[in-house]
């Protein structure tokens, strides 16, 4: 099986191009492959796929296995891939996932031809908590509640970007147990499906520092869905601007929570290597 490994601010997938060949057992794959002892090493598993409704579809697996709605790193890095494919396929793609049909924005690096600037329209956030999902009262929003995990009780703020995400606010994101706390909420029994949890530290309305817990990867060097939350969850709650530069330990990214309310997002994405890996085809 081909494969072609890319991450966008550091979050590293194997992606493999569906239009070329099929890919049987996805969600066991994601597991072996993505083992950074006895694999390829990444956060997970990204299939490239034709589409009915847009130029392509692509499924997300993380390294558990677990199939997740939408990931904003992994859809920057298939709209460079699909670019560089066809040339001739112009800046501007569509790309399906559980999430909806997303439109993104491809602007190449003359320089350096394996890394592209990636503009990609996020939607609209879910903010109910039976869209998140989330436990209780289903209509209601889940801004600046107080969740008790062991002996702390953290204010956080539930977002869905297609996926759920959860925000909490801490004075020094560097020195905080990312690894302990994400862990236990996400899989607080107030989640469902499990959450990915965004540990963010404000430093200035325009510019935050966040760290990502993600559902079925551990911690990660970037999360774009992660990081709309994040941008949605500081307008609404008057803790950022609009817009904001969001420094990951992988890189930055760039988000505006619009008018019309969607989210966009740029941010890097790179090709590293392309590679054959041992998978049977039935
Ligand atoms: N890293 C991704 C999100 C990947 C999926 C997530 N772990 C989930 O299970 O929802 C991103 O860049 O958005």
């Amino acid at each position: 099986m081909k494969f072609i490994k890319m991450h966008g601010a550091g979050n590293d997938y194997v992606y493999v191009d569906g239009f070329q060949q099929d890919v049987h057992r996805p969600e066991e794959l994601a597991v072996r492959i993505s083992d950074r002892h006895f694999g390829v090493g990444s956060d997970g598993l990204i299939l490239i796929l034709p589409s009915d409704c847009a130029d392509a579809r692509m499924r997300m697996f993380n390294a558990d296995g677990s199939e997740a709605q939408m990931c904003g790193n992994g859809i920057r890095c298939v709209a460079k891939y699909l670019c560089d494919q066809q040339s001739d396929r112009g800046s501007q793609l569509t790309i399906e996932t559980l999430a909806g049909v997303l439109s993104v924005d491809v602007t190449a690096d003359t320089e350096n031809p394996a890394i592209s600037q990636v503009t990609v329209n996020m939607g609209q956030p879910r903010l109910q908590r039976g869209q998140i999902p989330m436990t209780g009262p289903q209509q209601d929003q889940a801004l600046e509640v107080e969740i008790r995990v062991k002996n702390r009780t953290f204010t956080a703020s539930c977002v869905s970007m297609g996926n759920p995400h959860c925000v909490v606010y801490v004075d020094d994101v560097e020195q905080f147990d990312v690894a302990y706390w994400g862990a236990l909420l996400e899989n607080h029994p107030l989640f469902p499906e499990r959450i990915n949890v965004e540990f963010v530290e404000i430093i200035s309305g325009s510019e935050v520092r966040q760290r990502t817990w993600e559902r079925g990867a551990g911690e990660t060097l970037a999360c774009g869905t992660g990081a709309s939350a994040v941008t949605v969850a500081g307008f609404l709650t008057g803790r950022t601007q609009r817009t904001i530069r969001n420094h990951l330990r992988g890189g930055v990214l760039t988000l505006e929570y619009c008018d019309d309310e969607t989210v966009m997002m740029t941010g890097p994405a790179e090709q590293v290597f392309t590679g054959d890996y041992p998978w049977p085809e039935a």
